[in-house]
C-alpha cells in the first residue's frame, strides 16, 4: 500500500540550488512547505549506491531521520547511448569540483566537454542519442520510502546552447525541439522534463 503524505513540512533532500528550485516549483501547487537539506544544515550523504534508485533512497533516509520530517530525495543523471549508457549514476562526479569566485561548485561545461571527446571518438556519424533519468525517494523518519522513476529522451547538441537550467541543460535537447533545455523556459522544461515524469507518477501515488 501507497502511503500518502500529509501537508506540513517537507525536507527537499538536495544540495543542488538548480534541483531545489525546480522541486519547489514543481511542489508549489500542494499545500507543501519545503526546506532543503542545505537550509537546515544537513550533511551531504556520500553516494555510495550503485544505481538511482539506491541513491535516491540513501538521500532521502539520511534526511528524513536528521530532520524528524518527511524528505524527498532527487537522484538522477544522463544516459548516453553510445556510451553505454554513460555517465548514468557518475553524471554529478563527471563534473568535478571547483571554486568559482570563491563559491563551491561543479564544472559543467568541462563534464559536458567530457561527454562531447567521448562521441567525437566515435566519429561523425556518432548516435547521439540520450535520456535524462530521474528518480524521485520520499522517505518517512519512521524507515518507510516510496520510489518513483522518471525519463525524458533526447539527443546532445555541440557546442553548449543557453543560459536558463543547470547542469547539463545546455547540451540536451529533447525530442520533439530544438532547443535544449537551457533554452526553453522553466514552466516549459517543467512540462516534460525527466523531473516532471517522476513528479507526475509521485503525486498519482503519494498526493
Ligand atoms: O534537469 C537536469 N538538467 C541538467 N542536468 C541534470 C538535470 N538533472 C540531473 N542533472 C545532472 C546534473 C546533476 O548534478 C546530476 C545528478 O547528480 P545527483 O547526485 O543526482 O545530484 P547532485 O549531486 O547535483 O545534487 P544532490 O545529490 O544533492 O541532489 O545529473
Ligand atoms: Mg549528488
Amino acid at each position: 500500500m501507497t502511503r500518502k503524505l500529509a501537508p506540513g513540512k517537507l525536507v527537499i533532500a538536495s544540495h543542488n540550488a538548480g534541483k531545489v528550485r525546480e522541486i519547489r516549483a514543481l511542489l508549489e501547487p500542494f499545500g507543501i512547505d519545503p526546506v532543503s537539506a542545505g537550509d537546515l544544515g544537513l550533511p551531504e550523504p556520500e553516494e555510495t549506491g550503485k544505481t538511482f534508485r539506491e541513491n535516491a533512497l540513501l538521500k532521502a533516509h539520511a534526511s528524513a531521520s536528521a530532520a524528524g520530517w518527511p524528505a524527498l530525495a532527487d537522484d538522477s543523471g544522463l544516459e548516453v547511448a553510445a556510451l553505454h549508457g554513460r555517465p548514468g549514476v557518475y553524471t554529478a562526479d563527471w563534473a568535478e569540483r571547483q571554486w568559482f569566485e570563491g563559491n563551491p561548485g561543479r564544472d559543467w561545461y568541462m563534464a559536458m566537454g567530457k561527454v562531447e571527446g567521448l562521441l567525437a571518438e566515435q566519429g561523425p556519424d556518432v548516435d547521439r542519442s540520450a535520456a535524462f533519468i530521474c528518480t524521485l525517494a520520499l522517505a518517512w523518519p519512521d524507515g518507510h520510502a516510496e520510489v518513483f522513476e522518471g525519463r525524458a529522451a533526447g539527443h546532445l547538441d555541440w557546442p553548449p546552447r543557453g543560459k536558463l537550467g543547470f547542469g547539463y541543460d545546455p547540451v540536451f535537447v529533447p525530442v520533439g525541439k530544438s532547443l535544449t533545455y537551457a533554452e526553453i523556459d522553466p514552466g516549459e522544461k517543467h512540462a516534460i522534463s525527466h523531473r516532471a515524469d517522476a513528479f507526475a507518477k509521485l503525486v498519482e501515488g503519494v498526493f
